[in-house]
């Protein structure tokens, strides 16, 4: 199984080159003719020594790129070469002969010369098929046929449909979640909740960012739609992860099992701590690292499920760091406060990180004053006061929406 990594790395080169060949681009309209004259085509974009060494035969062009060029070259046999960035083209007929420790999966020599030329090589390969009248792309052995744009179009809307319910469902949770968080209420289920939610609303655009890229020019509409639907829904997943990244719910989950360090999660329910002493600078920017480390693995983690996985609540659980049983799904967990302090405006990223560094949680940073606001570094009298108001107008909405 290739590494998240390597997935990602993949996913990039493909959705690179989709680009590339989406309709509107003169790449397109050059396989589209070929498409239209049914002669086939195996096209390399990319050159360099990696080529060179399985190109055999075949003659050096090195001219500027034209869609009827390349129709007429196709006409001959083998393979064709452009610059990676498909401005020119670099020379024709050639016979490729990779060598690629990978048993081939396609059958004509054509594709199989494609998926092993991409794997051997790195680079992307495109093939018109003349029997099938299909366009394939070959990214690392993967193959993408691309479809016609009305298709696209269909699915691309479609996902536009579901991501708007998803949206909606995603809202309410989160919703839920803040109420809970403000009550110290919040359970593993909820939290792994909010997180599969978060993480199939991710999913569902970068399918749809996708089809752009494909739909190309035709793609307009779609592109706005994925906009309006998409705006503020970046980054949150690693807020929410971030309020509870490091949690060691095993340990935490039994009252008064609450541990020493200020930057963990305290078991919920507990009484809000006095505010800790501010770290020194070195020991912030290591824990701040080591963060960063924890939440982009599990980031990469809940990536790489699949989508029977993802539905699985007790497998986010895990990547959460929970042990996968049902009553650990129970276990009630409490926030740093990171992703409550991200809905005030102005408050900068780094002054809202000190804030929570400095209480012990968010049941913490509800119980602080004004004053004790006041006392983190970048609090002046004014930002304590506005997160202060805040917290509690927050507090009251809640108390008021529920009771
Ligand atoms: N190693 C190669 N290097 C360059 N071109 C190749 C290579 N192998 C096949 N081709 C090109 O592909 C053409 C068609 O081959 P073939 O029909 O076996 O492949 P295919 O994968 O079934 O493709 P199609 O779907 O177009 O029929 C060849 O005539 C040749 O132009």
């Amino acid at each position: 199984m290739p590494s998240a990594n390597e997935s990602t790395q993949r996913d990039s080169l493909l959705r690179e080159t989709l680009k590339r060949v989406a309709p509107g681009t003169p790449l397109r309209e050059g396989l589209e003719r070929i498409l239209r004259g049914r002669t086939g085509a195996l096209i390399v974009l990319g050159e360099g020594p990696e080529i060179d060494s399985i190109s055999h035969g075949g003659f050096v062009i090195d001219t500027e790129f034209t869609p009827a060029r390349l129709r007429e070259l196709a006409k001959m046999d083998g393979g064709i070469v452009l610059s990676r960035d498909g401005s020119r083209i670099r020379s024709a007929a050639v016979h490729l002969l990779p060598q690629s420790a990978t048993t081939a999966t396609e059958s004509g020599t054509r594709h199989r010369t494609a998926e092993q030329t991409s794997l051997a090589t790195g680079m992307p390969v495109i093939t018109v098929s003349a029997s099938m009248n299909i366009i394939s792309l070959f990214t690392d052995g993967t193959r993408y046929a691309l479809d016609r744009p009305e298709l696209i179009l269909e699915r691309a809307n479609q996902a536009l449909n579901t991501l708007e319910r998803y949206r909606e469902r995603l809202e309410s949770v989160m919703h839920h979640l803040t109420q809970q968080e403000l009550e110290a209420t919040v359970s593993v289920r909820e939290l792994a909740t909010a997180v599969q939610r978060q993480e199939m609303v991710r999913r569902i655009i970068h399918e749809i960012s996708t089809y752009t890229l494909e739909l190309g020019a035709e793609g307009r509409l779609v592109t706005l739609q994925l906009e309006e639907l998409a705006s503020g829904t970046e980054g949150n997943t690693e807020l929410l992860l971030r309020d509870y990244a490091g949690l060691d719910i095993h340990d935490r989950a039994h009252p008064g099992a609450e541990g020493s360090s200020s930057a963990q999660p305290t078991t919920a329910g507990a009484a809000p701590k006095a505010p800790q002493e501010p770290a020194s600078p070195k020991a912030e920017a290591a824990a701040a690292k080591a963060t960063a480390k924890v939440i982009a693995d599990q980031l990469a983690a809940l990536a790489e499920l699949t989508s029977a996985e993802l539905v699985d609540l007790s497998k986010v659980a895990a990547i959460l760091g929970v042990e996968s049983s049902v009553q650990s799904l129970d276990r009630l967990v409490q926030p740093r406060g990171h992703r409550i302090l991200g809905q005030i405006r102005n408050l900068p990223r780094s002054v809202s990180d000190r804030i929570v560094a400095r209480f012990d949680g968010l049941q913490g940073l509800l119980a602080a004053s004004t004053e004790e606001l006041m006392s983190v570094d970048g609090v002046g009298e004014q930002r304590a006061r506005i997160v202060r108001e805040t917290l509690s107008r927050m507090a009251e909405l809640n108390f008021f929406e529920h009771y």
